[in-house]
């Protein structure tokens, strides 16, 4: 009976840790996809004529939709510090002494916007991931480290592959069924 209860609530507490980390952060992806997407009109005209041609098939074939979610979770990542880790053992990164039991930080922002690392790092431009682009063969998902809005190695998001989906059908479902527009004319990047 006690492991049973037990047990119980620690299916609670994973599927509430699942609910957290896994609704706030898939939707304010899809909110700055619309955001940028309403700022940059040649994007969203791209994206609607991607999704037009493949409607109905695989969504893996949408090739500038995915690259347009990368770009999103670059620009924009949920978790700008990911998640407070805490160092196990003493040890040293690139010179910097990390004492057993500091809390670590990853700046996963600053990484996305390295000017050493990406051309014109402000721009939201989806094509840096596309064949031609500066970064045709890098993904998000912890194997290229100068982008990891969710983490890398044995403790990234557990909720990856789900929230990359979801965002993806949130973000196509949304530019298909609507046009995008700002209000005023302030389209500061166009
Ligand atoms: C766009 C969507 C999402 C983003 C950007 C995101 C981002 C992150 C990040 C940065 C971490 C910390 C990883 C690290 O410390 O290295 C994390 C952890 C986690 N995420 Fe997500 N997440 C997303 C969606 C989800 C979803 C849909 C779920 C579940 C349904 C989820 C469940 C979790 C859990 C359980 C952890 C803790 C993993 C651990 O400590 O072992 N996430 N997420």
């Amino acid at each position: 009976m006690r492991a049973c209860s037990q047990h119980l609530i620690f299916v609670d507490e994973l599927l509430q840790d699942s609910f957290v980390a896994g609704s706030d952060t898939s939707s304010s992806t899809v909110e700055w996809a619309i955001t940028e997407l309403i700022r940059n009109p040649r994007i969203l005209a791209q994206a609607q004529q991607e999704i037009d041609k493949e409607v109905g098939k695989n969504l893996t074939q949408l090739t500038y939709l995915e690259a347009l979610v990368k770009e999103t979770l670059r620009v924009h990542p949920t978790t700008p510090l990911s998640l407070p880790r805490i160092a196990s053992e003493n040890c040293e990164i690139n010179g910097y002494f990390i004492p057993k039991g500091s809390t670590l930080l990853v700046n996963v922002w600053a990484i996305a916007r390295d000017p050493n690392e990406w051309a014109d790092p402000l721009e939201f431009r989806p094509e840096r991931f596309l064949p031609g682009g500066e970064k045709p063969k890098v993904d998000v998902r912890g194997n290229n480290f100068e982008v990891i809005p969710f983490g890398a190695g044995r403790r990234i998001c557990a909720g990856m592959n789900l929230g990359i989906r979801m965002v993806q059908l949130m973000t196509a479902t949304l530019i298909h069924a609507f046009n995008w527009d700002l209000l005023l004319d302030n389209r500061q990047r166009n």
